[in-house]
């Protein structure tokens, strides 16, 4: 345990991890303006404004969340665009909850696109119930097998823990176990643990303690507090083009932080992200007119109005 602080930073680079097709979409409630057309446009397009991570969508239940029930078509759609066969640095995983979900993930017609997958567990056991109905050590249980095979079959492994402050259902949530469930998803192969504050309700102070090597941060901006949060200083941030998201089962959670916002602190910082602002507010305006939201990126809304 150590803490940190963004002068401890010196390599000035960050990774970004876009969600916007995942957690952005999942809790759509415009869903016929999900076609898997309009989710492959949009992924290219945030592919286009320089992000290299694209969460793409997630192999889970229909019945649970039926937003991401084409993310294999939208897979499919990406390995036949030339422009993302070009882009070899790009990386579009998707989420699995268990075997069913890795075994569609395997399929060989996604291999060419598809070289990473995220598990998911939490940190509370009422809100890991309502999202995959299993305890936590249920899931974690579950997972261990997942990982085994993806990691033998070749596949790059990111866990996620979500309510890793506050859980919708039981409240504040105890650091040590936030703690056991990272170690745990690590020792089962994950390269990297991103935690989620997945209703939004942490402070900066909350992430003094945890150790940032192999950590990513996942906010929720519920209560505005998702840039000071960023500034705990992990090097790999979650987030969400126009701020989209939430989970669908967590209410009152809502959207990431929105990328474009992110991407405009870390440019004023001089950290290096690879992102073409402009491109990556079109994509935003591209996803919000088609699904009929208020863009809620601050950044994008700005340089929209000066335009
Ligand atoms: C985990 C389950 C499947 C358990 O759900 P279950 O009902 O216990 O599953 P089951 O194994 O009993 O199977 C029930 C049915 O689902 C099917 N099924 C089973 N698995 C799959 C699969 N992978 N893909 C497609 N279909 C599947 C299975 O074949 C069967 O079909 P039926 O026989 O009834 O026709 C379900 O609870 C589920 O899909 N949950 C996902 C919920 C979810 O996606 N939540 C949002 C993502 S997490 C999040 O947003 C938080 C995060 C990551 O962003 C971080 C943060 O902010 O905190």
């Amino acid at each position: 345990m150590y803490r940190w602080n963004i002068r401890r930073i010196s390599t000035k680079a960050v990774r970004l991890v876009e969600v916007g097709p995942r957690d952005g979409l999942q809790n759509e409630p415009n869903t016929a303006a999900l076609t898997t057309k309009v989710k492959a446009e949009f992924i290219r397009r945030l592919a286009n404004s320089g992000l290299r991570w694209i969460e793409a969508g997630s192999f889970v239940s229909p019945k649970w969340v039926p937003q991401m029930a084409d993310t294999e078509a939208v897979l499919e759609t990406l390995a036949k665009d030339p422009e993302i066969a070009k882009m070899s640095s790009l990386r579009l995983p998707v989420l699995v909850p268990n075997m069913t979900g890795l075994e569609t993930a395997l399929s060989s017609g996604l291999s060419t696109v598809l070289k990473e997958v995220a598990v998911f567990t939490a940190a509370s056991d009422t809100f890991n119930k309502k999202n995959t109905n299993c305890t936590v050590e249920e899931s974690l249980k579950r997972l261990a097998e997942v990982c085994k095979t993806a990691t033998d079959k070749g596949l790059m492994v990111r866990g996620y823990v979500s309510t890793v402050v506050g859980c919708p259902y039981e409240g504040q949530i105890a650091p040590e176990k936030v703690r056991d469930v990272t170690l745990e998803l690590l020792r089962l192969g994950c390269y990297e643990v991103s935690l989620g504050d997945t209703i939004g309700v942490g402070t900066a102070g909350n992430l003094d303690r945890v150790d940032p090597s192999k950590l990513a941060v996942h906010f929720h901006d519920t209560y505005g507090q998702a840039l000071a949060n960023i500034l705990s200083g992990i090097r790999t941030i979650d987030s969400s083009v126009a701020g989209l998201g939430g989970c669908p089962y967590a209410p009152g959670a809502s959207g990431n932080v929105a990328t474009e916002d992110v991407v405009y602190m870390l440019h004023g910082l001089q950290y290096f992200t690879g992102v073409d602002l402009a491109k990556l507010v079109a994509a935003g305006e591209f996803i919000t007119a088609k699904l009929g939201q208020t863009n809620r990126s601050r950044t994008a809304n700005a340089l929209l109005t000066k335009k």
